[in-house]
């Protein structure tokens, strides 16, 4: 059976044919070599990091697959700035449509506000993508080992790295973690979310943490809510969490919600 990820890469293949028809890559790619220059995402996590701070990557999201509608008239711009307010590292923002009721445009609206770097997340398959997310000003992308060949992976890797982009590079398991390895990205993420039965299970980063050298820099990612999850995690060395969900819902206390998260269990 399919899961959400193999549909989402369904439509993801229209979408880039669509886009293509709109524009070819070279003038995507003068886009994105003339866009402002990329903020360095791996870098502004380093810094919290390094002081074995929690540096966090809040996300924007108005729905996904496994949690239905999470805040549906959301004003992006609101959001991204309580986060950034509260002492979130990054954003990560989704721009997928159909899925998670985002866009583009609500990146760019949120990037005029914030000064921190952003994810651009959405379902990458081709570098026409990725050249389209530097256009847009997102100083790093999501390649998803669970929906990428190796080739491919290593091809959008690289053509972000050329835009001095980052990349995380998000595994499930040990075998795409393995191929996550073999890519020069540092950002390694572990995503606790099982995408067939649609949980979220901690002790996957628990399990996966160990296998990732220390030259390499975990994000745990999904099903993080509160501070003994984030103390659990870090039992594992991770200093970096994505956190979406629990944060959209947090309404007026978002703010507040972020700054616990960021700075619990650090000296
Ligand atoms: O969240 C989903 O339902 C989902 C389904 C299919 C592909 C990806 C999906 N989620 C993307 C994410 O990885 C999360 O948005 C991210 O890690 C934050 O997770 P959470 O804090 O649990 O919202």
């Amino acid at each position: 059976m399919k899961t959400a990820l193999d549909k989402i890469i369904d439509y993801k293949h229209s979408e880039v044919a669509e886009l293509k028809r709109q524009i070819s890559f070279a003038v995507m790619d003068e886009k994105a070599r003339t866009a402002s220059p990329a903020r360095g995402f791996s870098s502004a996590l380093s810094r919290v990091a390094a002081d074995d701070q929690n540096a966090l990557i809040c996300e924007l999201k108005r729905k996904s697959p496994s949690a239905g509608e999470i805040l549906p008239g959301a004003d992006p711009v609101q959001i991204a700035t309580e986060y950034e307010a509260g002492g979130a590292a990054c954003l990560s923002v989704l721009t997928d449509g159909p899925s998670f009721g985002g866009s583009l445009e609500d990146f760019a609206a949120i990037r005029a506000a914030v000064a921190i770097p952003m994810l651009r997340k959405d379902f990458m398959i081709d570098p026409i993508q990725v050249a389209e997310a530097r256009a847009w000003g997102a100083d790093c992308i999501l390649v998803i080992m669970a929906s990428l060949e190796d080739t491919l992976a290593a091809e959008l890797t690289d053509c972000a790295i050329g835009y001095g982009m980052d990349v995380l590079v998000e595994t499930h398991n040990e075998a795409e973690l393995e191929r996550a390895l073999r890519l020069p990205s540092p950002l390694i993420g572990v995503n606790n979310r099982d995408l067939k039965r649609m949980v979220t299970d901690l002790s996957t980063t628990e399990r996966l943490a160990p296998l990732i050298p220390p030259d390499r820099q975990i994000v745990a990612e999904s099903g993080i809510s509160t501070a003994a999850h984030i103390n659990r995690l870090r039992q594992t060395g991770a200093r970096r969490f994505l956190i979406g969900e629990s944060l959209m819902k947090r309404g007026s206390e978002r703010q507040a919600a972020v700054r616990e998260l960021r700075t619990t269990s650090c000296n």
